[in-house]
């Protein structure tokens, strides 16, 4: 059960006229956390809702351990997708909703739910519509953390939270998929805090994927030159730079792809400091339009 595989294969989504999603196929495997990245209106929500069967490819197949998910009853308390929800109708608690849960998800902790909504300072027999929306994200999180589905989707679930439960947050996502390993899809903007996360990148672009990379991998692709404005300028001149940056006489430049070890030791010589690049700042130049907001 924890060994779940997700694949997609040459999926396509159409709503009604509209092209949404356009021959993706990748594949995902229990045990890691993959950042599902894209602009807005990319399709990332699109492409969450066929992993979790709310709606069917168009086109091309989506298999959890060989089998189609889409009205699959077996195959459905496998899939937890947390996404943001209005709880201002909700007279329930976090305690109703954990027994409710248990109900359909066996594997649902809720021992461990509760620990996590100590931790997250939720008063677990507190109406939903009487929380905050930071509290009420808090217990959507807690519901896929401590659900051990196989699958474990969190889209935007950070929204509204402060920093300090956003980090627990993050913490606990390592720690769960650690007790149960699983498959876990953080879909998010906060590119920034949670890059560490991931084991794995995905990036939807305009509907299509544009890659899906070991996150190791993909910061290999690149890297930062900074130091004295001339010569940063003259060490890149033939290099493909995607971005520049000055801060009075510095300079630092953005680089696609690698050093050779000569390259390295001439830049030490000169004195140019070689830096990784950050996820952020490459997803950022690998899907900005040329104009307009970047
Ligand atoms: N029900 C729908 N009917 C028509 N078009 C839709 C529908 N849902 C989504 N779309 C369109 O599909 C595209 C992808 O939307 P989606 O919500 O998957 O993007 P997203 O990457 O999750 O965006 P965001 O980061 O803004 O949440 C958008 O152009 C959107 O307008």
């Amino acid at each position: 059960m924890a060994n779940s595989v997700l694949e997609i294969k040459n999926a396509s989504l159409d709503i009604k006229k509209d092209r949404i999603l356009e021959d993706i196929t990748l594949k995902m495997e229990a045990g890691k956390v993959y950042g599902l990245l894209g602009r807005n209106g990319a399709g990332k929500t699109s492409l969450l809702s066929l992993i979790s069967s709310f709606r069917k490819p168009t086109r091309g197949v989506v298999t959890i351990d060989g089998q189609d998910p889409y009205e699959n009853a077996e195959l459905m308390p496998k899939v937890d997708f947390l996404y943001e929800v209005d709880y201002s109708e909700e007279y329930r608690t976090p305690e109703d909703f954990c027994r409710m849960t248990k109900r359909y998800k066996q594997d649902f902790d809720i021992d461990y739910a509760y620990a996590l909504f100590d931790g997250f300072r939720i008063d677990r027999k507190k109406a939903l519509n009487r929380m905050s929306k930071g509290q009420q994200a808090a217990v959507n999180a807690v519901l896929g953390l401590a659900s051990n589905s196989p699958i474990t989707i969190f889209d935007e679930v950070t929204n509204g939270m402060d920093a300090p439960s956003r980090e627990y947050f993050y913490q606990k996502v390592l720690e769960a998929n650690a007790r149960t390993p699983r498959i876990m899809i953080l879909s998010t903007h906060i590119v920034s805090e949670m890059e560490y996360l991931f084991d794995e990148v995905i990036i939807i672009h305009q509907g299509r994927l544009m890659l899906q990379e070991p996150l190791d991998i993909f910061l290999e692709r690149g890297f930062r030159v900074t130091g004295p404005k001339e010569k940063v300028e003259h060490f890149t001149r033939e290099m493909d730079v995607l971005a520049t940056e000055s801060l009075g006489p510095t300079q630092s430049d953005m680089v696609l792809g690698h050093l050779e070890e000569t390259q390295m030791k001439d830049a030490k010589s000169r004195y140019l400091n070689i830096t990784p690049l950050k996820l952020q700042e490459l997803f950022i130049r690998m899907t900005e339009d040329r104009e307009g907001v970047q």
